[in-house]
């Protein structure tokens, strides 16, 4: 196995998680069951959904989850934990319960997306690494799936590397837009690593070696006569780099019983260029050249080029799909929303004055809603010991509408969460990569409306609630008032 994913991560998490689980030592308060809740509150550039990604990398970060010698001789010399707490986490292995979306799941903002049921400490302790890696990749899958829709059909590849927040953000970013729908990536490690098809052209640093463009073009011809694709935009497009690359499809290729693969530019108005490329290269019987166009793309952009007319055949994608530029903050949290006293989960509620802040309360279940015709109307909480029968008209509640009288008619339901630990013990089958690329594929074909994958003023996927849960809400929120 790669060293990259064998380190050891544990101590990726935050100073307070140590401290709280100190506390709660202290007070003997660690084995007292507790519920969390991952959810985030809006979709990156004002989309209408987000696809979860990252859960394979919460599995690994769970099951590897203990402190090594050098980790607890550190936090000693921290000088607040005592030796007894230190022995502790010396043994410590997580003992929970997991619950979450399969990886590729279309999710919507304040539904809990990923759910922990542990004891208190092990429920402490795995917040940040849970987070960052729902945030990052969620954040990349989603990014990627808007770039794919922009471009229409063509192809997408990451060239994101070198642009990426370092090493992980590339590879394990590279493995988010490949689930989010791109074709490939130039990552060779992500290539390695997860099986994506791996890819690319050459650098400008090619062309300038050689003395010249043609011999540049003809060194590369020779070496890779099946897959040849040409960056032409070095000296000049229209002048020199898309003549040089016909005489290659000529001179070079054409004996060798060969076809020029492609040609990339990498700068200037890229749809009158494409436009004009095209024009040359069919005029000289090139009619199979792809064009291939990167310089700072995203679904803006991409969508600007189709528009314009550009002739692209597939597009290079690097820093705004890898850093998500235009939002790069995913915005996932983890709130508690049960303490179990005396066998019972109490529910607890954040309270704040923005409405979309109020978390919530308590065990739950998260349904999506589909109608007659398989597509998904909304997501419906209830509480989790509820029987929802969808057999017959079905009143629930619109949390924004509340004194609304609504029922779901001749509609079905799937419960979204599904067991990935229990005790400890991981008790899901993970998928392949590719089943969960296809998963997210199939959800936007054939589940999600095309209104909520609008880039403009997208339909708002409704999140509605059984009326017990919806009542056991408010009544806590009177409560915790008075
Ligand atoms: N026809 C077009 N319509 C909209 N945007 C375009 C068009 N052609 C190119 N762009 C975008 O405009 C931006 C141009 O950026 P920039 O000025 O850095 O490129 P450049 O002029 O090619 O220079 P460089 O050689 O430094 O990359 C890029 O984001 C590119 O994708
Ligand atoms: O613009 P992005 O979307 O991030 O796509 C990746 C960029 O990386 C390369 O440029 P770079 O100047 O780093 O190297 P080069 O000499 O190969 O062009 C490539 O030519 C793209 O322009
Ligand atoms: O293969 C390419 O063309 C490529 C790869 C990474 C970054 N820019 C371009």
């Amino acid at each position: 196995m790669k060293q990259f994913d064998k380190r050891n991560l544990t101590m990726v998490m935050d100073f307070y998680e140590l401290t709280m689980s100190n506390g709660y030592f202290r007070e003997q308060d660690r084995d007292t069951r507790v519920a969390f809740d991952v959810f985030y509150r809006k979709n990156p550039d004002g989309g209408g959904y987000s696809i979860f990604a990252g859960l394979e990398q919460i599995i690994e970060y769970i099951q590897d989850l203990h402190f090594d010698d050098d980790d607890i001789a550190y936090l000693r010399e921290q000088k607040i934990f005592e030796e007894d707490f230190l022995e502790y986490l010396r043994n410590f292995r997580f003992e929970g319960d997991l619950y979450a979306f399969p990886e590729g799941t279309i999710m919507y903002p304040n539904e809990p997306i990923l759910t922990i049921v542990a004891p208190l400490i092990d429920a402490q302790l795995v917040e940040t690494a849970v987070l960052l890696q729902v945030n990052h990749q969620s954040l990349v899958a989603t990014k990627a799936s808007r770039i794919v829709r922009a471009a229409q059909g063509r192809a997408v590849s990451d060239f994101g590397a070198r642009r990426a927040h370092n090493m992980d953000a590339a590879v394990y970013g590279a493995r988010a837009a490949y689930i989010g729908g791109v074709n490939g990536t130039a990552t060779v490690l992500s290539g390695e690593m997860f099986g994506i098809p791996v890819g690319g052209t050459m650098a400008h640093s090619w062309v300038m070696y050689y003395e010249d463009e043609y011999t540049a073009f003809k060194k590369y011809a020779e070496t890779y006569p099946d897959g040849t694709v040409l960056l032409i935009d070095t000296y000049d497009v229209l002048k020199s780099g898309v003549p040089n690359a016909i005489r290659i499809a000529k001179e070079v290729l054409e004996p060798m019983g060969k076809r020029l693969k492609g040609v990339r530019i990498d700068s200037g108005d890229l749809a009158y260029l494409s436009k004009k490329t095209r024009k040359m290269l069919d005029e000289a019987g090139l009619t199979d050249c792809q064009i291939v166009a990167s310089n700072s793309l995203d679904e803006y952009t991409i969508s600007s080029l189709i528009d314009q007319g550009g002739r692209i055949d597939s597009f290079g994608v690097g820093e705004r799909l890898i850093t998500s530029k235009s939002e790069p903050v995913f915005g996932a949290v983890y709130k508690i929303s049960a303490v179990k006293r005396d066998g019972v989960y109490q529910p607890r509620i954040k309270v704040s004055e923005n409405v979309e802040k109020i978390t919530n309360p308590g065990l739950k279940k998260v349904y999506r809603i589909y109608d007659e015709t398989g597509k998904a109307v909304a997501d419906l909480i209830g509480k989790y010991d509820e029987e929802i029968d969808l057999t017959k008209p079905f009143r629930y509640v619109d949390p924004v509408a509340p004194w609304r009288q609504r029922t779901f008619d001749n509609c079905t339901g799937k419960e979204l969460q599904v067991p990935i630990f229990k005790d400890g013990k991981l008790v899901y089958k993970q998928p392949s990569l590719e089943e969960i690329r296809a998963y997210v594929k199939e959800q936007m074909k054939e589940e999600m409306w095309p209104e909520e994958q609008r880039f403009e003023n997208p339909h708002v996927h409704y999140l509605d609630m059984t009326p017990d849960y919806y009542d056991m809400k408010m009544e806590l929120l009177y409560e915790v008032q008075k």
